[in-house]
């Protein structure tokens, strides 16, 4: 809760501007309980000259009443709007900010959830409460002071039901907290579920089983409506306790204030005063321990947006890397995804500026693996992966991946144009565009299409072949001038003829340090790569070239064997 609290003060002006506006309201209220009691006072002592002078007064006071409301609405929004804005935007580039690893360990469903259902929550629960509780105890302090000059008795009395009022329901808010911190965990998982859902719409069409799918979101949204029903319950109790207290206030101030009316202690004016100061002494009792409760309620919903805020992954990233002038350096490296097995397991290599590397090996031989970890997705691998001798773990991203970038089996495709997917929102012209699509292999494509490069991809690219996404994937890195290319498995959805362009067309950039992986064992492209490294069970037991790679006869050799049936 400690990091949250510097978003609530973030706007500090703005706090401070809501607090003196509620102030001059709550002062403005127990104005008008004084004139209310004066006026009473002034009939029924027929103190006649007195009566213009108290009209202008409330006069006075309805202006200044209706400013005030309108100032703090004012104030109140543009607070609101700033730090809910302010808050939103910093968690989204904080999730942004996350390494790969720590992003996927939670469903993307979640993190969508709290930019939307955990801040609402906090929005009502806590920002806004804040300034309700505030306002009470500024109305509370007034009316207890003016009370206590009128009549410390009954300021005594309200004092000990006051404080049972508040204690009482106060127990009941642990409970309260755990339940909303459920009802926040149904949310995300009911975001989870849905975005799962929708994402594998075709296959729950092909498969026929829509009426599963509709008992697995009945199950979330029946959960999600039932931690909503408990706290409602819950609130209901704790706010059944303090009107129950608030009552009983209000009762026993009346029955004093007519007991010191009919001993002539106090006038008639003066006891509706004390019945109207007791009304912003327990009204503001009764609101702020439902409001506190609910403030409390959102504590964990705040703990895990604490969590989110305080990740220090960019923490130990201090060296530059402007341009990538030597090698890769992979020291004794080992990884396991879990701690039953490595999947990589003392991986020594050196990958040279500008060479051509293939990386071939059964599947599950941990070649996507190696990538990975060169892409800097997983951190906990031992051994040193040096970049220019740098250790990677310590390069800024920025640079890192302005000098690498990688191609996967599956692209992502922003729902724009094929354009702005391939140069990525940068500031390319569309001459420099059609120039690396016809590099890429997508000049046919783009001549087939009414508006040629301006055409939209639709959602994730599903107006696309897969074929098509790759070949947009590579003219992305290409155009980024990237040194240094990864592919994995990225020409898998092309025929072998694309595939065999695409890759000989890489192969052929002089300044271009290239790492494949690759299943197509074909020997007019694999003969054209410097090293080709082969693996098995996490380890790398052949490279070389292609030829001596055929010559040494051994595991590489059954490999190509396997798919070309003829060497
Ligand atoms: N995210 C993961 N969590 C746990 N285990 C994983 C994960 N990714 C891969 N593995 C395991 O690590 C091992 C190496 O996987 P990797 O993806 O690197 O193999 P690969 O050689 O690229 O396979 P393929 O050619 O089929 O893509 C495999 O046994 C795989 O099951």
């Amino acid at each position: 809760m400690k990091k949250f609290w510097n978003y609530i003060f973030k706007y500090k002006l703005l706090f401070f501007a809501r607090i003196i506006t509620i102030s001059l309201a709550a002062l403005s209220v127990i104005a008008f309980d004084f004139i209310m009691g004066f006026i009473v006072d002034i009939f029924a002592n027929a103190e006649i000259h007195k009566f213009v002078p108290i009209i202008i007064a409330s006069i006075a006071l309805i202006i200044i009443l209706f400013i005030t409301e309108y100032i703090d609405g004012c104030v109140m929004s543009s607070y609101i709007k700033n730090t809910v804005n302010y808050l939103r935007t910093d968690i989204f580039s904080k999730i942004l900010n996350k390494d790969i690893k720590d992003f996927s360990l939670d469903n993307s469903g979640k993190y969508i959830s709290i930019l939307y259902n955990d801040l609402k929550i906090i929005e009502d629960s806590l920002l806004n409460n804040i300034f309700q509780v505030i306002s009470s105890f500024i109305s509370f302090t007034i009316s207890l002071a003016f009370l206590f000059s009128i009549s410390p008795t009954i300021v005594i009395f309200i004092a000990i039901f006051g404080t049972l009022g508040f204690v009482i329901p106060n127990a009941l808010s642990k409970k309260l907290v755990i339940e909303k911190n459920n009802f926040s965990n149904n949310l995300e998982d009911i975001t989870s579920v849905t975005k799962d859902l929708f994402s594998g719409f075709e296959v729950i069409k092909g498969f026929n089983i829509g009426h599963r799918i509709n008992t697995i979101f009945k199950n979330s949204s029946n959960a999600v409506e039932f931690s909503k029903k408990k706290c409602s319950i819950l609130e209901a109790i704790i706010r059944g306790f303090s009107l129950s207290f608030s009552v009983t206030i209000y009762l026993g101030v009346l029955i004093l204030g007519g007991y010191l009316m009919n001993k002539g202690e106090i006038s008639v004016g003066t006891a509706i005063i004390i019945i109207q100061l007791s009304t912003h002494i327990v009204g503001p009792v009764k609101i702020s321990i439902s409001l506190i409760n609910q403030i409390k309620s959102v504590s964990l919903i705040v703990d895990k947006i604490d969590d989110i805020l305080s990740d220090s992954s960019s923490d130990i990233e201090e060296l530059s890397l402007k341009k990538f002038e030597k090698n890769i350096e992979v020291k004794n490296l080992n990884f396991s995804y879990s701690d039953e097995r490595k999947a990589l397991n003392n991986i020594n290599i050196n990958f040279e500026k500008n060479k051509k590397y293939a990386i071939v090996g059964e599947s599950g031989s941990g070649k996507s693996t190696l990538i990975k970890l060169l892409m800097r997705y997983y951190k906990n691998y031992t051994g040193d992966i040096l970049i220019d001798n740098k250790d990677l773990q310590k390069i800024f991203s920025y640079d890192l991946y302005k000098n690498i970038s990688m191609i996967q089996q599956n692209v992502f495709m922003f729902d724009d144009s094929i354009k702005e997917n391939i140069k990525l929102y940068s500031d390319y012209s569309d001459e420099e565009v059609l120039e690396i699509c016809n590099r890429s292999g997508l000049s046919n494509l783009i001549s087939s299409l009414p508006n040629g490069i301006n055409s939209s991809v639709g959602e994730n690219g599903n107006k696309l072949s897969g074929g098509e996404k790759q070949r947009i994937a590579i003219a992305r890195s290409l155009i980024n001038n990237t040194n240094l290319l990864i592919l994995d498995e990225s020409t898998s959805a092309l025929d072998n003829e694309t595939a065999y362009n695409l890759e000989s067309s890489l192969l052929s950039i002089n300044d271009l340090t290239l790492i494949v992986v690759t299943h197509k064992l074909i020997k007019n492209i694999l003969v054209s790569y410097d090293e080709i490294i082969v693996m098995k069970d996490g380890m790398i037991i052949e490279r070389g070239k292609f030829d001596d790679l055929i010559d040494l006869k051994g595991y590489f050799y059954s490999l190509y064997y396997l798919q070309n049936e003829k060497v």
